[in-house]
C-alpha cells in the first residue's frame, strides 16, 4: 500500500518536476527574445548616435563653411565699399555735367530717380558691372554669375551700408552667395537662412527695380513699355492734300490717297452721274471734283515711266545728222510685177556686184547706185506696210507703184496709191512690162490722172519711170529717180545715238530663237546693245545682214537680222536700244500692263455709235472714211455726200473709195488711219469681218445713201439712234436654178454657216455685191415647205419678185433685231 501511495507521490513530483522544467523553458526563450529587442534597441540607439553626431559634424562644418565665406565676402565688400565710395565721387562730377547738357532719354530718366539718388549717373553702372564681375570671379564665384547681374548689383550696394551700421545679418546672408547661378542651393543651407532669403527676395526685386530706375534706364522693358503708352495717343489722319502720278487711278487707289472709303466715293460719283465700282478708272478731273466735296485738295504729278525715259532723247543738232539711205516699199495690182521688180533690181545690183555673196531674204534688202545705197522691203504689196502703219511704224519714204503697160490701173493699184497718200509717202509710178507689144504707156498716165497723179511729162509731179522687170530695161532710171526723190526729202540721221528702228519681219527659229529683221531709223544699232521691241527684250546676240554676213553694227536704213530677243516681236514695232538692262525690262513689263489695261478697256477705234463723244472730247478732227459700193457712181454719190457734212469741228475725209467688196486691205487701211468703212450694197469677205472683228473696225453697210448721210450726221451731232441691229442667221450656196413656169426662179441650194429661215429677210450676194434684198417666196426641203433648214443640208428657194438668180449665187439670210441704246 506504501508502495502505491510512494509511487503515486512520485509520479506526481515527477509531473511537477515536468510543469517547472516547461515553464522554465518558456521563460528562457521569452528572456531570449528580449534580449534579441534590447539589442536591436541597442543598435538603434547606437545608429541613431551616430546619425546624431555626423549631423553635429555637418552642422559643425557647414557653420565654418559658412563663417569662411562671411569673412570672405566681408572683405570683398569691404573692397567693393572703397570702390564705390571713388566711383560715387566721379558720379558727382558727370552728373553735374549732365544737367548741364542733358542726354535725351537716359538723362530724363536720370532727372526723374533724381530726388532719390542725385549723385548716380544712369550709364556708370552698367559700364562698370564687367569690371566688378571681373573682380569677383577668382574668387570662387561661378563665371555664369556674370549672367545674374541684380543679385550683385544689389550686394554691392547693400553690403557696405549694413556693415556700417554693424549689422550681422549680411554675413549670413552672404553665406551662400557662392550657390548656383539660378540663385541659391537649398540643399547646403539651414532652414533659417532659406526663411531670411524667401523674405527677403521681394524686397530684393524691390530694389532691384528702384535700382534700376535709377541706374538702369535701358535695362527694364517693363517700365520702358509703361513710359512709352501714354505718348501713343493715336488721333484720326485727317488728308488734307493728295498726290495723283497717273493720268487715270482706281477708285480703290484713290480711297487709299484720301483716306475716304470707297462706298463714300462712289456715292459722289453717283452725284455726279457717274455708275462706278472699285476697280473703275476715274480721270484727274474727275477724281478733283470728288476730292473736292470731301474737302481734299488734289495735285498731279506725273511719274515718269520706264517707257518715258526710254523714249526721251535729246534733238539731234544740225550737225550731228548724215545723209541716210531711203527706204522703199513696192506696191501694186496683183500680177503686175512686184516681186519681179524686186527680184530684178536685187539681182542687177547686188549679186553681180559681190562676189560669193548669197543674197539672204531678211525682208529688206539694200542696193547701190552711183555710191548712194537705197534700202528696199522685201515684201511686195501693200499688205506688210499697212500692217506696219497699223502699228504706228511708218518706215517708208518712198513708194513704188507698179502698174502693168499692158494692162492698167486695176483696183489694187487704186488701193496702194490710196495707201500711200494717206500715208504722205511720195509716189513713183513704175510703169512695167514695157517689153510687152501691147503695153501703152500713154494710157497709164491717162489713167494716173484721174486718181490725181499727174505725170511730170504732163506738167504734174509724178514721176512716172517706162521699165521692164524681165528686160531690166528703165531699172537705172528708177533707181536714180529714187535718189533724186530721197535727195528732195533731205533724208537724213543721227548714226551716233542709241539706235532706233523698226521691225520688219519676225519669227521664231528652231535653232536660233527668235529672230527679227530690223531697219535701223537713226542711231547705230551693236553687238551686246540692250534692246527692246513691243514687249521683246533682250541683248543684240548676233546681227546679219541681208548678204548673209555676220556684221557688228547697223545704220540709219541698214536693214539687219537680229538674234538676242525673250521673244518674238511683232512686225511693225519699234526697236529701241535702250542705255540699261533694267530698263528695257521695265518697259516691257509696262507695256505688257497697259496692253492688260487696254485689253480690259476694249478700246476701239472710232465707232459711229461713240464718234459724237470722241469729237467732243477733240479726239476727232478728222472723220475717215474708207467707202466701198457695188458701182463706180455710187461710190461717187456717197463720197460727195458725205464729204459735204465737214463742219468746223470735223472734217469727213474720204481716204479710200472703190468698188467690190470690202476687202482685208480695206480694214487694214481703215485701221491703220483711223476710219469708218461705209459699204454701199457690197459686204465685207470673211477675211474683212474677222480683221474687222480683231481690229475694231466699224463697217456699217447702207443700201440707201440718204440713210448713210443720214447716220453719219446724226453720229456727228452725238444723236445716232440704230433702233435696229442686222443679225445674219446663215447663208446657203445656189448650185442648180430651175424655172417654174408659174412659181418663176428655183434655186436649189446647199446651207453653208447658220440656217435659211422661211421667214427671215434674205439678200442675194453674187460675188460678195448685194443684188437682191428682200424676203423668201418660198423654203423647201424636198417636195415640203420647211420653217428651217439648217447647215450642212439642200433646200430649194424662190425669192419674192426676182428671178435672176444664177449659178455661184449666194443667198444670206439674216433678221433685224431691236437694240437698246
Ligand atoms: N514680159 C514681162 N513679164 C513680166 C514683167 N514683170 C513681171 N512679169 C511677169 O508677170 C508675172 C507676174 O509677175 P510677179 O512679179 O509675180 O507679179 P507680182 O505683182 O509680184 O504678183 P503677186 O506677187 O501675185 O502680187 C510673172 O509671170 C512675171 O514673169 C516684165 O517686165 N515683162
Amino acid at each position: 500500500m506504501s508502495k502505491i501511495r510512494i509511487l503515486e507521490t512520485n509520479k506526481s513530483l515527477l509531473a511537477n518536476a515536468q510543469n517547472i522544467f516547461n515553464r522554465i523553458l518558456e521563460m528562457q526563450t521569452e528572456a531570449d527574445g528580449q534580449i534579441r529587442d534590447i539589442k536591436a534597441i541597442e543598435a538603434k540607439i547606437l545608429d541613431i548616435e551616430k546619425i546624431k553626431n555626423e549631423k553635429a559634424r555637418a552642422e559643425k562644418e557647414e557653420q565654418q563653411r559658412a563663417e569662411e565665406e562671411a569673412k570672405r565676402l566681408a572683405e570683398q565688400e569691404a573692397k567693393a565699399a572703397e570702390e564705390k565710395a571713388a566711383l560715387q565721387k566721379a558720379a558727382i562730377t558727370d552728373v553735374k555735367e549732365e544737367t548741364e547738357t542733358p542726354e535725351p532719354a537716359e538723362a530724363a530718366e536720370a532727372h526723374k530717380a533724381a530726388p532719390q539718388k542725385k549723385t548716380e549717373q544712369p550709364a556708370r553702372p552698367a559700364a562698370r558691372e564687367p569690371q566688378q564681375q571681373q573682380q569677383r570671379a577668382p574668387q570662387g564665384r561661378r563665371p555664369e554669375a556674370k549672367e545674374k547681374p541684380i543679385p550683385q548689383k544689389q550686394e554691392t550696394k547693400e553690403a557696405p551700408k549694413k556693415q556700417e551700421r554693424g549689422d550681422a545679418k549680411p554675413v549670413k546672408k552672404f553665406a551662400n552667395t557662392n550657390a548656383k547661378p539660378g540663385g541659391f542651393e537649398h540643399g547646403k543651407k539651414t532652414k533659417k537662412q532659406l526663411e531670411e532669403e524667401r523674405m527677403k527676395r521681394p524686397k530684393i526685386k524691390e530694389r532691384v527695380f528702384n535700382i534700376d530706375d535709377d541706374d538702369f534706364p535701358k535695362g527694364s522693358r517693363k517700365r520702358h513699355k509703361k513710359q512709352q503708352q501714354p505718348k501713343m495717343v493715336i488721333e484720326p489722319i485727317r488728308i488734307e492734300k493728295a498726290v495723283i502720278t497717273e493720268e487715270t487711278i482706281s477708285v480703290k487707289l484713290f480711297s487709299e490717297k484720301i483716306g475716304k472709303p470707297v462706298s463714300e466715293i462712289l456715292k459722289k460719283l453717283l452725284l455726279l452721274g457717274m455708275m462706278s465700282t472699285i476697280n473703275s478708272q476715274i480721270d484727274f478731273d474727275t477724281a478733283t471734283l470728288v476730292a473736292g466735296e470731301f474737302g481734299i485738295e488734289l495735285e498731279q504729278k506725273i511719274e515718269k515711266t520706264a517707257e518715258d525715259i526710254l523714249v526721251e532723247e535729246a534733238p539731234d543738232t544740225e550737225e550731228q545728222l548724215q545723209k541716210r539711205p531711203p527706204i522703199v516699199t513696192i506696191m501694186g495690182h496683183v500680177d503686175h510685177g512686184k516681186t519681179s521688180l524686186l527680184d530684178k533690181i536685187r539681182q542687177s545690183k547686188v549679186t553681180e556686184g559681190e562676189a560669193g555673196g548669197i543674197t539672204q531674204h531678211i525682208g529688206a534688202y539694200q542696193v547701190e547706185l552711183n555710191g548712194e545705197k537705197i534700202t528696199f522691203i522685201d515684201t511686195p504689196g501693200h499688205e506688210a506696210f499697212t500692217a506696219m502703219r497699223a502699228r504706228g511704224a511708218q518706215v517708208t519714204d518712198i513708194a513704188i507703184i507698179v502698174v502693168a503697160a499692158d494692162d492698167g490701173i486695176m483696183p489694187q493699184t487704186v488701193e496702194a496709191i490710196n495707201h500711200a497718200k494717206s500715208a504722205d509717202v511720195p509716189i513713183i509710178v513704175a510703169v512695167n512690162k514695157i517689153d510687152r507689144p501691147n503695153a501703152n504707156i500713154q494710157k497709164i498716165m491717162q489713167e494716173l490722172t484721174e486718181h490725181d497723179l499727174l505725170p511730170e511729162e504732163w506738167g504734174g509731179e509724178t514721176i512716172v519711170v517706162p521699165v521692164s522687170a524681165k528686160t531690166g530695161e528703165g531699172i537705172d532710171k528708177l533707181l536714180e529717180m529714187i535718189l533724186l526723190v530721197a535727195e528732195v526729202q533731205e533724208l537724213k540721221a543721227n548714226p551716233d545715238r542709241l539706235a532706233k528702228g523698226t521691225i520688219v519681219e519676225a519669227q521664231l527659229d528652231k535653232g536660233r530663237g527668235p529672230v527679227a529683221t530690223v531697219l535701223v531709223e537713226t542711231g547705230t544699232l551693236r553687238t551686246g546693245d540692250t534692246i527692246i521691241a513691243g514687249t521683246a527684250y533682250g541683248r543684240v546676240r548676233a546681227m546679219v545682214d541681208d548678204l548673209g554676213q555676220t556684221v557688228n553694227e547697223a545704220l540709219p536704213s541698214q536693214p539687219v537680222e537680229v538674234i538676242g530677243f525673250s521673244e518674238v516681236p511683232v512686225a511693225g514695232d519699234i526697236l529701241h536700244a535702250a542705255p540699261a538692262d533694267k530698263l528695257s525690262k521695265q518697259v516691257a513689263e509696262e507695256r505688257k500692263d497697259r496692253q492688260k489695261a487696254e485689253m480690259l478697256k476694249k478700246m476701239s477705234k472710232v465707232s459711229l455709235d461713240d464718234l459724237f463723244s470722241q469729237i467732243a472730247e477733240g479726239q476727232i478732227k478728222d472723220l475717215n472714211i474708207v467707202i466701198k459700193a457695188d458701182v463706180q457712181g455710187s461710190v461717187e454719190a456717197v463720197r460727195q455726200s458725205l464729204e459735204k457734212l465737214s463742219n468746223e469741228e470735223v472734217r469727213v475725209r474720204a481716204i479710200h473709195c472703190g468698188v467690190g467688196a470690202i476687202t482685208e486691205t480695206d480694214v487694214m487701211l481703215a485701221s491703220a488711219a483711223n476710219a469708218i468703212i461705209i459699204g454701199f450694197n457690197v459686204r465685207p469677205d470673211n477675211m474683212a469681218q474677222a480683221a474687222a472683228e480683231r481690229e475694231k473696225v466699224d463697217i456699217r453697210l447702207y443700201r440707201i445713201i440718204y440713210k448713210a448721210i443720214e447716220d453719219i450726221t446724226a453720229a456727228m451731232k452725238g444723236m445716232l439712234e440704230p433702233e435696229f441691229e442686222e443679225l445674219v442667221i446663215g447663208h446657203a450656196e445656189v448650185r442648180q436654178t430651175f424655172k417654174v413656169s408659174a412659181v418663176g426662179t428655183i434655186a436649189g441650194c446647199y446651207v453653208t454657216d447658220g440656217m435659211i429661215r422661211r421667214n427671215a429677210q434674205a439678200r442675194l450676194l453674187r460675188d460678195n455685191v448685194v443684188i437682191y434684198e428682200g424676203a423668201l417666196s418660198s423654203l423647201k426641203r424636198f417636195k415640203d415647205d420647211a420653217k428651217e433648214v439648217a447647215q450642212g443640208y439642200e433646200c430649194g428657194l424662190s425669192l419674192e419678185r426676182f428671178d435672176d438668180i444664177k449659178e455661184g449665187d449666194v443667198v444670206e439670210c439674216f433678221e433685224m433685231h431691236e437694240i437698246a441704246r
